[in-house]
């Protein structure tokens, strides 16, 4: 076993090392600083601010609505709380897709507004252009295949991607992404071998949700593996915490505390 990687600062650089030393690394989202802090001081190496702010954030039922502005916010509040961890953020739908030249321009903006040290895009080879002109501007890109929520619509709904004919077709997505210069490809809901098959094709590593144990990587979005949330939980969930539990007991002891009185205490108050 080689010595743990632990850099003082995580850049692109050392997760190619796990990769090369066989380690795995660990990616959380966040969207406010004193959550990105928690996550940064727990050794978490990577903190994504996803455009499933949309969802967890701000209520909405898909990432599609979120704007470059609102996700600016969630960016620059995540940079403020990250000390060590390596910061990216997904660019939302409709900022990026047009071409290789609004790509650049809105990844600019997140590193230059907000701070941001990479940023995500969904797509196959069809973004690779996308990827080599943004790569070439100075922007580190992580690379989104599999099942990508922005396509939603054009995929009919949220399903498993890569199975039987369709595999080949992600490992030549995985392969042109890498050769347009993506630090790390990230694959979501795609049947576990698949992943692992891709993970072995590529130099660089790769991150998985709802894609096994064979990546390099592992992301979940933090409200679902804290339990924070009401909803059915994904398949791919791990739930570590139960903070919906933790927060309404807290509330309700609060709600009874001022309802009967107690609350303030005399150590609470002021004196005259
Ligand atoms: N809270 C939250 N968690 C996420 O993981 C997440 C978001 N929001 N928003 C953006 C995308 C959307 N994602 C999702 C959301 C739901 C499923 C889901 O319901 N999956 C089911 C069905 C899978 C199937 O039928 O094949 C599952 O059981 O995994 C999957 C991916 C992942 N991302
Ligand atoms: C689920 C992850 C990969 C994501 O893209 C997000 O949180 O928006
Ligand atoms: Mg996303």
């Amino acid at each position: 076993m080689s010595e743990p990687i632990s850099p003082k600062r995580v850049r692109t650089v050392h997760l190619q090392q796990f990769k090369d030393a066989g380690q795995r690394f660990s990616m959380l989202t966040a969207y406010d600083a004193q959550i990105a802090s928690i996550f940064d001081e727990s050794g978490i190496e990577l903190l994504l601010v996803g455009d499933s702010a949309s969802n967890v954030m701000m209520g909405h039922s898909s990432t599609l609505p979120i704007t470059v502005d609102e996700m600016l916010v969630f960016t620059k509040s995540v940079v403020n709380g990250a000390h060590r961890a390596l910061v990216v953020a997904d660019l939302p739908f409709g900022s990026y897709e047009t071409s290789p030249t609004q790509a650049v321009a809105t990844g600019v903006r997140f590193m230059k507004e907000a701070g941001a040290q990479a940023v995500k895009i969904e797509g196959g080879a069809a973004m690779a252009e996308h990827v080599r002109v943004m790569v070439a501007a100075g922007i580190p890109v992580i690379a989104h295949i599999g099942f990508t929520p922005q396509s939603e619509h054009a995929l009919g709904g949220y399903r498993v991607q890569g199975r039987g004919e369709a595999a080949q077709a992600l490992i030549d997505d995985a392969l042109a992404l890498e050769a347009a210069g993506a630090f790390c490809v990230l694959m979501e809901m795609v049947p576990a071998e698949l992943a692992t098959q891709v993970d072995r094709a590529l130099r660089v590593p790769t991150i998985g949700i709802g894609a096994g144990n064979g990546t390099t990587g592992q992301v979940l979005v933090w409200q679902d593996m804290l339990g924070l949330g009401s909803g059915r939980l994904p398949r791919f969930v791990k739930q570590y915490a139960n903070l919906r539990e933790v927060v309404g007991q807290a509330a309700a002891a609060y709600h009874a505390d001022v309802s009967a009185g107690t609350f303030p205490a005399p150590e609470h108050s002021f004196e005259g």
